[in-house]
């Protein structure tokens, strides 16, 4: 799916944040968006992401604009389609690893239920395999974030949200990252990453940088 955002802008409490931003972000390519401390960028991603409204401008997800979408058809569009990785990780401490990623329970909510393949898989490809009955909230920040991303791996969604997704972690688990957002990318998925991360820009095709005024760049390869 094509995320645009067509010349925005944002005021929060009466403060402009940022003004005349445009950006599109496809799929098979991963963006970056980047810039200074306190630019913009995770704001961008949560305009981007239907998370927070636009003070001007419009947001086109496949060329149709959805900045008017009300709060029933944003959340159809969070369900089918994205899945978030932002800086709180949205990880519920009280429940188990494996609760964190399929969302699902039994009835009577004592088993954890879903795709057990995809799970084995998340768990697996994010390091976290042999840990999944354990509570969430017993989890390192790092951990928590490769949770984050094992839910965003088994809901396999059309578009990743992912803001600072190298933030806490060491150099072998950034690379490990950075591969997994790849080849969602490469799978043909849309990837919007707000990032400072040399490595992370490097491993994207359109750089944005949130403030700036340029145009995003894209690279050949
Ligand atoms: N809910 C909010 N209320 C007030 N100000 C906000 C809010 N959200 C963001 N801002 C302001 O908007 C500006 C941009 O914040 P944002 O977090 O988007 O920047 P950033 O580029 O992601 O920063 P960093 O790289 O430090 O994470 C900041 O000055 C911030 O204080």
């Amino acid at each position: 799916m094509i995320i645009e955002a067509q010349d925005i802008s944002v005021k929060i409490g009466g403060r402009i944040v940022f003004e005349g931003e445009s950006v599109s972000c496809k799929p098979g390519i991963m963006t970056a968006l980047i810039g200074a401390s306190g630019s913009g960028k995770t704001t961008l991603l949560h305009c981007l992401g239907l998370l927070l409204p636009v003070s001007k401008g419009s947001i086109l997800i496949n060329k149709n604009d959805v900045t008017k979408y009300g709060s029933a058809a944003r959340r159809r569009f969070w369900r089918d389609h994205v899945a978030f990785v932002l800086q709180d990780y949205g990880i519920m401490d009280g429940e188990s690893v494996a609760f964190n990623i399929t969302m699902q329970t039994s009835v009577f909510g004592r088993r954890v239920i879903g795709n057990k393949e995809r799970l084995t898989q998340s768990l697996e490809k994010t390091g976290l395999k042999g840990r999944e009955k354990e509570l969430a909230g017993h989890l390192s920040g790092g951990e928590k974030q490769r949770l984050a991303l094992a839910r965003a791996i088994y809901k396999d969604a059309d578009i990743l949200f992912v803001d600072e997704p190298t933030a806490s972690l060491d150099a072998t688990n950034r690379r490990k990252v950075i591969e997994l957002l790849t080849d969602f990318a490469v799978r043909g998925r849309t990837v919007i990453v707000s990032t400072h991360d040399a490595e992370m820009i490097e491993s994207c095709g359109i750089l944005h940088q949130v403030g700036s005024k340029t145009n995003s760049i894209t690279k050949s390869y």
